[in-house]
């Protein structure tokens, strides 16, 4: 049935009771609110206005900046800055990181914190905050399988920041992590590293190196030993030297004499001294020139980069030598990468590495010093021992007089005995190397006892050398034999 307007009108309220509706409302709110003052604690309601107004007013967050700072940087050049970071890191670890990586190295007296995988670090410098990360390559890969705790090649750091701050992350904190770093090292708290080639990805991998040696402890003469660390000194104070005469910041040595003599002892004393890393390059794992350069390159600076007797790689030998020189051709027919064998194998050419050492490609890099060690300084190519690449040829000799006193001052902490006479006398007519003066001393702490000894090895040397003199080889091989037989006889 169709309504009509008046019976509309009719269904609606009146005013009157509108009116009484409102008041009998605003009344009910009143009471409600009152109610509410009394329940309610003043302190509790500002909270909740407070956080209610903050809700309706949210901004946008900040939009973020990440930097990625990884291990290296075009394929073969280290990045620097992850050591810093590295180190830095670890003294900011927190109750906030749950899990943390533990150990203590040597030479450290307290234990050594490190991030793992996925944890995180906020930092605050100069009045901003940023937060590192540690993650790896393969995180989004089988990330179910993930091995946090242990540490690879494909780690590296993600550093998150409000994008207003990155001038200050690049140009103030990022190089004050850099400088902290340095600092550290200089402070002599930096343990030196050996490098050694490689791991899966083709690169080098390092250990702490903690070699004795010293020059105080060197058996060698002492003018040779002065002159080898003035050089040393004159190297380091000539950077802007270097750079004026436009030459690569480099120096190359070559340590030559036989087995036993200190060449090992003394790129080690050098590393100490100069308190530089030492990378072992070993030419016969090299595959390709692009394989040598690429680990040359990827050497660090402040860096000894040591070639242990070089004369074993044919590339490097002197072909204008005589090929049936038997003294140097040793062929062993069951290992074809023997140098002597004719199925050689060259892997690098000598103008790669001479290239690396003082050409275009030596300039990527500075403050580094070649050391190559031989038995064979005669077997090497002449273009390998020009001034500039090997600067300095040092004799690693058999041990004199006064090296025999260096020995003594060091295994027997005595500078005077009245053996030394005869001692001296019997190393002058005979060529013993320090190694094996080395090894007698070692037997005993007490001098008389050391020093009889090392008195009757050198009067068994000398009758070696006799018998040989008289008979010939042939006669001290008997002698020796009959010895052995006797020894044996008990
Ligand atoms: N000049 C030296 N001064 C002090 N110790 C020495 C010296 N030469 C040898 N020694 C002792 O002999 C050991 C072997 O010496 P080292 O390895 O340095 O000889 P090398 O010349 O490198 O021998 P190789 O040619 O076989 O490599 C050293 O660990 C050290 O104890
Ligand atoms: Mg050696």
């Amino acid at each position: 049935m169709a309504c009509t307007l008046v019976q509309y009108a009719r269904m609606l309220p009146s005013s009157a009771s509108l009116l009484s509706y409102y008041a009998s409302f605003s009344t009910s709110m009143m009471l409600l609110r009152n109610a509410c003052k009394e329940l309610v604690p003043e302190k509790l309601e500002e909270y909740v206005l407070e956080k209610l107004s903050s809700f309706f007013s949210r901004k946008a967050p900040p939009s973020q900046s990440t930097f990625i700072i990884d291990d290296y940087w075009d394929c073969f050049d280290r990045n620097e800055l992850i050591k810093a970071v590295t180190l830095y890191l670890s003294s900011k670890i927190g109750p906030n990181n749950k899990t943390v990586k533990v150990g203590k190295f040597r030479k450290q007296e307290d234990l050594t914190t490190g991030l793992v995988r996925g944890e995180e670090i906020v930092d605050k410098f100069d009045g901003i905050e940023v937060t590192w990360k540690l993650l790896n390559e393969n995180d989004n890969e089988n990330s179910g399988r993930q091995k946090r705790y242990v540490s690879d090649a494909n780690s590296y750091f993600e550093l998150t920041f409000e994008e207003k701050d990155r001038d200050i992350v690049l140009k103030k904190y990022l190089t004050r992590i850099l400088q902290i770093h340095e600092a550290n090292k200089n402070q002599g708290q930096r343990v030196l590293q050996l490098f050694t080639k490689k791991n899966y990805r083709g690169s080098w991998t390092s250990l702490d190196f903690d070699h004795p040696s010293t020059f105080d402890t060197l058996a060698m003469d002492y003018d040779l030993k002065k002159a080898i660390m003035d050089d040393l000194d004159k190297f380091l104070s000539r950077k802007d030297f270097y750079r004026r005469v436009g030459k690569a910041w480099k120096r190359g040595y070559l340590l030559y004499g036989p087995p036993g003599t200190g060449k090992s002892s003394l790129i080690a004393a050098i590393a100490n001294y100069l308190k530089y890393d030492i990378y072992n390059l070993e030419l016969g794992s090299v595959t390709s020139d692009t394989d040598l350069r690429d680990t040359l390159l990827d050497t660090g600076n402040k860096s000894l980069i040591v070639v242990e007797d070089i004369d074993c790689n044919q590339e490097v030998w002197n072909r204008d030598l005589s090929d049936d020189d038997d003294e140097y051709y040793d062929d062993d027919e069951n290992d074809d990468n023997s140098p002597g064998n004719s199925n050689y194998d060259s892997k690098f050419t000598l103008s790669t590495l001479l290239n690396c050492m003082d050409g275009l490609w030596s300039v990527c890099g500075d403050e580094r010093i070649f050391v190559f060690t031989t038995n064979h300084k005669e077997l090497l190519d002449p273009a390998l021992l020009r001034p500039g690449r090997m600067d300095m040829h040092i004799h690693m000799s058999y041990c004199t007089t006064q090296g025999f006193r260096v020995l003594v001052s060091n295994y027997l902490e005595i500078q005077e005995h009245p053996l030394f006479e005869e001692i001296d006398d019997l190393i002058r007519t005979l060529e013993v190397t320090p190694a094996a003066l080395a090894e007698e001393l070692m037997k005993s702490e007490l001098p008389d006892v050391a020093l009889e000894g090392v008195l009757s090895y050198l009067k068994k040397k000398k009758m070696e050398k006799d018998t040989k003199r008289k008979f010939g080889r042939e006669g001290a091989r008997q002698e020796k034999k009959m010895e052995k037989a006797a020894e044996k006889a008990g």
